[in-house]
């Protein structure tokens, strides 16, 4: 485990009645960085963290290690894992809607997590809670404690999430898709945000999307997965400016341009294979450009590129054997 890590996945592995989907998972999130996941739906991004918080059901079968601080929390009793979940590390979805309950006022809500990571309550939970809307920028906080979840727009509502999960003062923040359900500007809103939590609270940040651009602007980090398996990890600016696995590169053909007019996307042919039909060797290669027989025969593992840059594809050149 790299000495900075706040948490660890080691050969993390999932299969669900049997059919592998995450196939050996690596990850170190460093204390207070942000790490971004990016990949096509189905790639494993959010199973991943579900697996390491202990949330998949019962017929979910996990292995490897989960270590958060050098503690293996995959192995630890419910209890510890409790109190893990929602206090040292908290995970916020994209539909806020589904995972409030429209039944309570909003402030009801967010005490009450302030009162099961905090042990306070009452006016005190309350009044902790007006914090929190203030701190996630949530207007005339005073009146909005008192609203319901459909009384706030979606955008309105993803801050009372993020509030909640900051309840338990949560030392990472695994952010899955937060923006995804929101307008451009809201969703560039809901990532300054979270960028501003993390300075303000020295939290990390593990934000999962299928949108490059988004993690790119807002983690140092990024790992693309591709079937089960991280293909590429690299820090954000090494990412553009050496895209070496062509799934990377596809990705990034296919993101709009900044500036200039709208134009067609190079969309990666064909799509993400079914787990039941993972094809042999390298999973991405019946539908890269640059594949050889090899690529249907081997696994390809990491190879360093430079320091903290790997890339898991059999045609990687590695002009120098360098420490990833
Ligand atoms: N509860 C489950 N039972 C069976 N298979 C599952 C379950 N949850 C996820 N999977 C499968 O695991 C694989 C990875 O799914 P996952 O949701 O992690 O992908 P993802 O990259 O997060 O995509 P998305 O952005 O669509 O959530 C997919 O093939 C999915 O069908």
């Amino acid at each position: 485990m790299a000495e900075d890590s706040l948490v660890s996945l080691r050969d993390l592995r999932v299969a669900f009645d049997g059919v592998p989907v995450l196939r050996g998972i690596d990850l170190d999130i460093p204390r207070g960085g942000a790490v971004g996941m990016v990949g096509e739906s189905g790639c494993g991004k959010s199973v991943t963290w579900l697996a390491a918080l202990g949330l998949l059901p019962g017929r979910a079968r996990v292995t490897g290690g989960v270590h958060l601080a050098g503690t293996d929390i995959l192995g630890a009793p419910p209890a510890t894992l409790d109190r893990v979940r929602g206090g040292r590390i908290a995970m916020i979805f994209q539909d806020p809607a589904s995972s409030l309950n429209p039944v309570h006022r909003l402030g009801a809500q967010v005490a009450e997590a302030v009162r099961l990571h905090r042990g306070v309550t009452g006016a005190t939970a309350r009044a902790e809670a007006r914090r929190l809307f203030d701190q996630v920028g949530i207007p005339d906080a005073a009146r909005r404690l008192d609203a319901y979840p459909h009384e706030l727009s979606g955008g309105q509502n993803q801050r009372v999430m993020i509030a909640m999960a900051l309840a338990g003062q949560p030392e990472l923040l695994v952010a899955d898709e937060p923006t995804t359900a929101l307008d451009v500007t809201i969703q560039a809103q809901i990532l300054d945000l979270l960028n501003r939590l993390r300075r303000e609270t020295g939290m990390a940040l593990v934000l999962i999307s299928h949108d490059l651009g988004v993690v790119s602007e807002t983690c140092e980090e990024v790992a693309v997965m591709y079937a089960g398996r991280i293909v590429e990890r690299a820090s954000a600016a090494a990412l553009f400016a050496r895209p070496t696995h062509p799934y990377t590169q596809g990705l990034l053909a296919a993101l709009p341009p900044l500036d200039g007019p709208k134009q067609r996307l190079a969309a990666i042919p064909g799509s993400v294979p079914d787990p039941r039909l993972m094809p042999a060797g390298c999973a991405f290669a019946p539908r890269c450009a640059h594949r050889t027989a090899a690529c249907g025969a081997e696994v390809p593992r990491p190879v360093a590129i430079a320091p903290g840059h790997s890339a898991a594809c059999l045609l990687t050149e590695a002009p120098e054997l360098v420490e990833a």
